[in-house]
């Protein structure tokens, strides 16, 4: 059993349940369920069919969802091959937006654009990019998202490799004393999560496990307290 009480992390845990899991035909529905918890966070995955082989919602769904979620912090994942082509489009309606290292863009004006509009940024590693791919970048971050899936279909199994990585992120993170959060993404679930939280993750997606759970506040406490 993990202690919760031995991460390091310098923020409290919260749990950004993903409405990519929900029913895409009813997503009030996923949030109605969300708004009844005490949660604070709300992520959405967008997905281009190019940078990752599937299509997800766009900047009218994000829109469309804010009035029902006014309070929730939305944490917007683009998982694009040009995501800074479509920050205007998603910084209407989120909190904070997270683009990737990998693809061929200017990632520091696209971090610089996003904070520019008010907006948190995050910075999205896939499980086998190296951490060092984003160690330019750290101070101009307010979340590092460490996917422990590769991106681009919920429901898949956790990568116990990216452990690793999670505390090597934890690690710089304390000894530069840098104020990022560390956001793991992918078959995090009531057993993987409390794992992440002790190698210091501090912000846990879930989608598959949270829209399945039998008792939603449940499984909230089992990973934010
Ligand atoms: O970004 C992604 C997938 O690309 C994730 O946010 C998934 O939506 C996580 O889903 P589960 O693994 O929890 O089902």
């Amino acid at each position: 059993m993990t202690d919760p009480s031995s991460t390091s992390s310098p923020f409290p845990p919260k749990l950004a349940p993903s409405m990519l899991a929900g029913n895409h035909a009813n997503l009030r529905d996923g949030l109605e369920k969300i708004l009844k918890l005490p949660i604070e966070w709300l992520h959405l995955d967008i997905m281009d069919g190019h940078f990752v082989p599937n299509l997800s919602f766009g900047p009218k769904t994000i829109d469309d969802l804010r009035p029902i979620a006014p309070d929730l912090f939305f944490d917007t994942h683009l998982m694009l091959a040009r995501p800074d082509l479509m920050i205007d489009a998603f910084a209407k309606s989120s909190d904070q937006i997270t683009i990737h290292v990998e693809p061929f863009y200017p990632i520091r004006e696209t971090l610089h654009a996003i904070r520019d509009k008010g907006l948190k940024a995050g910075l999205a590693l896939n499980p086998g990019t190296p951490l060092e791919r984003a160690l330019p970048f750290l101070e101009e971050i307010d979340l590092l998202l460490l996917m422990t899936v590769q991106p681009g279909f919920g429901g898949q199994s956790f990568r116990t490799e990216v452990l690793e990585k999670i505390q090597a992120a934890d690690q710089i993170r304390r000894e530069k004393d840098l104020p990022f959060r560390i956001e793991v993404d992918g078959g995090v679930d009531a057993e993987t999560g409390p794992q992440c939280r002790q190698a210091g993750a501090d912000t846990f997606v879930c989608g598959t496990a949270f829209f399945k759970a039998d008792n939603l506040e449940k499984f909230r406490q089992g990973i934010e307290e």
